[in-house]
């Protein structure tokens, strides 16, 4: 018998017997979001990073509380777009409409279907995902602390290795962004002064980014879930600086090189990087609930 204060243990078949549809029904609603929205993939895979790395994957991200004060208010996640909290939200009212799922399902695990969704159906590794997440109850601005686009690979390790991530972990889910774009806020200071970046490349970005509100892709592809962005990093079109540093740096060259010469392998590492990922700060009926509406607490 397991004690309620013990260690989630997440497992892949949690809601067989509880929801026996729901992968189905999260798969279907995924995909009408991504029909009505080209950018809900990406917004989502993002959505789910976000909110692993904050208090862990509880959907803590997806809490609105009524005086600013929560997770979405932090300068660091205003850029999460509105396609992937809708894409979640959807895929909660579907699971939902089930009268044997209702209320049965929490808004962390559908969080984390719909981002391996997003990924299979953008052409990326299908992984099975492990289920079983409580939601959390708290969500404030000053609990977000994420990695910034200055990071160095040193920085960037510390802070993956704070969720139980390795280098190469970091390095797999930076290849989330072979999906969706960048604000040219995050990017600019880079053109014309980062010796790293193709010089044909910035003046692209030069003329892509006449207005902060201007955007770039993150790689070539950016509906595809491939290995483009590792192939991208090798010829100096990273578009953040976190992106290109993982190349520049003779300690990270390697696995990039790796990736952008094998997508098997990159596909395989990101569902492992992914699962992990997935295990952070996992909540239980003790510390946690199942929500009704993933925007607010019971
Ligand atoms: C390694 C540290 C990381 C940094 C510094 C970083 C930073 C950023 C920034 C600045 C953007 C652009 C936001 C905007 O302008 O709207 C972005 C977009 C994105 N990030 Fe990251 N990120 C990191 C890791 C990750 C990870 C681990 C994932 C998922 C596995 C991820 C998935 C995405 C996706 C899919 C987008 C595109 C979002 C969209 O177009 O809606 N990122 N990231
Ligand atoms: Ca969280
Ligand atoms: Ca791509």
């Amino acid at each position: 018998l397991r004690s309620p204060l013990a260690a989630a243990q997440l497992r892949p078949g949690y809601y067989a017997g509880i929801c026996p549809n729901l992968e189905t029904i999260v798969r279907n609603s995924v995909r009408q979001s991504m029909a009505q929205s080209q950018i809900s993939a990406g917004a989502t895979l993002r959505l789910f990073f976000h909110d692993c790395a904050v208090r862990g994957c509880d959907a803590s991200i997806m809490i609105v509380n009524s005086n600013g004060d929560d997770e979405w208010g932090s300068p660091d996640d205003q850029s999460l777009k509105p396609q992937g909290f809708q894409t979640v939200l959807d895929a909660k009212a579907a699971v939902d409409k089930d009268p044997q799922c209702r209320y049965k399902v929490s808004c962390a695990d559908i969080l984390a279907l719909a981002a391996r969704e997003s990924v299979v159906q953008s052409g990326g590794p299908y992984y099975q995902v492990e289920l079983g997440r409580y939601d959390g109850k708290v969500s404030t601005k000053s609990s977000v602390v994420l990695p910034h686009v200055d990071f160095n690979l040193d920085k960037l390790n510390a802070f993956f290795s704070g969720l139980g991530l390795s280098q190469t972990d970091m390095i797999a889910l930076s290849g989330g962004h072979t999906m969706g774009a960048a604000d040219c806020s995050f990017f600019q200071s880079r053109i014309g002064t980062d010796p790293t970046m193709d010089s044909g490349f910035a003046a692209q970005l030069r003329g892509t980014c006449t207005s902060s509100q201007s955007s770039a892709f993150l790689d070539p592809t950016p509906l595809g879930f491939d290995n483009s962005y590792y192939k991208n990093l090798q010829g100096g079109r990273g578009l953040l600086g976190s992106d290109q540093v993982l190349y520049t740096d003779p300690r990270s060259r390697g696995t990039v090189n790796y990736y952008a010469s094998n997508q098997g392998t990159f596909f395989y590492d990101f569902t492992v990087a992914m699962t992990k990922l997935g295990r952070v700060g996992v909540k239980t009926a003790a510390d946690g609930e199942i929500r009704r509406d993933c925007r607010y607490t019971n």
